[in-house]
């Protein structure tokens, strides 16, 4: 048993699109997850988020049940739609809420986090290409200007891009993500102009904030294993991890895109989008990284001719997601990014937790054992990194609340607080009690 300090922050994290629901008030437009939502096909049964949580009109409630757990700090995002609707037209009515929400917060004791793009694109810079042109780099300095002028002064953690992996190649070579693009080379195009569009945000940050704000990222990191010793696997693994996370951490934190990746992709990519000056931007001073970890990857070498590295599956317990329970490899993400990338940079872990089948019992509680198993072994190698030396800061469990999941729309359900659709009624799962109880505690 070991105690977290009490600086430790212990957080719950949410997303715009995922919980707030008001698509379409005070002024805020169309996004592409609103649009995709709309196409046959790319959604569960159609689900949208049209009303998600409501969290747009519940916030209060919502903020409540927060302090009523011990939840020190709060992870949302905000709607790039609320706040320039249109191309150079600014919302005021867009920032109003997010001042409202940050106001309850701050009286509740709570630290709010805030991501900058966690995904909601407007659709109007769509229409203009989006993330595929460049330009989205001036469009998302005007938007991050605005906020740090109208919220810096309330919020003092800012974290610029919830993984870009997810908005460029999850969403422009997978195609499981709006805009639904199966396109490699707009992929690596659309990782760049992200990453460039996150620098410019840094840039700006540093000048208009005071020291005492803090800016990052926050990256989906997951640990590659090869399914054999076989130098064929081994090799696919690498190339994995590349695609993963190398893309990403070696331009943010050592300055260059991965030699390997950078020869692959170029086979499919135009690469000369890189111009002088953009690894200079992207590869700017961070106050901390925040870190995605919900399981790990066993590939075999693969015939796809593009990254020839399959994922396979492994015969061990699983979530709701069909994603491994891997606790221990959240700790040697955190000891490799300690050792090769971040050293005594400050870590938050900003989403961890699991989707399982949750159903209210008759005795009208969530009985999710699971979920709090999984949360436990995590926490544990948390703390186990914490007592090696590692410099984490917080952990954001992923989700305050069951919400609107993406392609698998209402399907899955990753809260520790149950969400009744059609009633919007709020159930503290068992996982929450056990949330308060190591909170109150800071033991594991
Ligand atoms: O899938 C659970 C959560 C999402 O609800 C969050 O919005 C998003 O930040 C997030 N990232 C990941 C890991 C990366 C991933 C996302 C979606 C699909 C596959 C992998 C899991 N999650």
């Amino acid at each position: 048993m070991s105690d977290f300090n009490k600086d430790f922050l212990f957080g719950v994290a949410t997303a715009s699109y995922q919980v707030e629901g008001a698509y379409n008030e005070d002024g805020r437009s169309m996004s592409i997850w609103d649009t995709f939502c709309r196409q046959d096909g790319k959604v569960y049964k159609g689900h949208n988020g049209d009303v998600a949580c409501d969290h747009y009109h519940l916030y209060k409630d919502d903020v409540k049940m927060m302090k009523d757990l011990g939840i020190e700090a709060y992870r949302f995002s905000i709607a790039w739609p609320r706040i320039f609707p249109e191309k150079g037209h600014y919302n005021p009515k867009g920032i109003d809420f997010y001042k409202r929400l940050t106001d309850e917060l701050l009286k509740n004791d709570i630290k709010p986090f805030v991501t900058i793009y966690h995904w909601d694109l407007p659709q109007w810079a769509d229409d203009l290409g989006g993330w595929l042109n460049r330009e989205v780099v001036d469009w998302f300095g005007e938007y991050v200007s605005k906020l740090f002028n109208e919220l810096g002064g309330y919020i003092r953690n800012w974290i610029t891009l919830n993984e870009p992996w997810c908005s460029s190649f999850l969403s422009y070579f997978i195609g499981e993500h709006a805009p639904g693009h199966k396109d490699l080379g707009e992929a690596v195009l659309v990782s760049h102009n992200l990453l460039l569009a996150h620098g410019k945000a840094v840039e700006i940050f540093r000048d208009i904030n005071s020291s005492d704000s803090k800016i990052g990222i926050t990256l989906n990191l997951n640990e590659v294993f090869p399914a054999t010793d076989s130098p064929e696997d081994k090799a696919a693994a690498r190339i994995a991890d590349g695609f993963q996370n190398r893309w990403f951490l070696d331009p943010i934190f050592k300055g260059e895109y991965p030699k390997d990746m950078l020869e692959l992709f170029g086979k499919y990519a135009k690469t000369d989008f890189i111009t002088d000056g953009d690894l200079k931007r992207i590869s700017q001073k961070l106050d901390f990284l925040g870190v995605n970890y919900y399981t790990r990857a066993v590939v075999k070498k693969g015939n796809d001719g593009i990254l020839n590295a399959e994922q396979i599956d492994v015969d061990n317990e699983k979530t709701e997601m069909g994603w491994e329970v891997y606790p221990e490899s959240l700790y040697n993400i955190l000891m490799r990014l300690k050792n090769e990338y971040t050293f005594d940079l400050p870590l938050y872990i900003t989403e961890n937790g699991a989707a399982y089948k949750d159903v209210v019992s008759d005795d009208g509680h969530v009985h999710d054992e699971k979920r709090v198993e999984f949360l436990k072994k995590h926490f544990k190698q948390a703390k186990r990194f914490i007592d090696d030396g590692g410099n984490l800061r917080g952990y954001f469990v992923w989700s305050l609340m069951d919400n609107f999941e993406w392609a698998h729309g209402y399907s899955k359900r990753f809260g520790i607080v149950y969400v009744d659709y059609e009633t919007e009624k709020r159930i503290l799962k068992d996982s929450a009690l056990w949330y308060k109880n190591l909170i109150s505690t800071r033991t594991i």
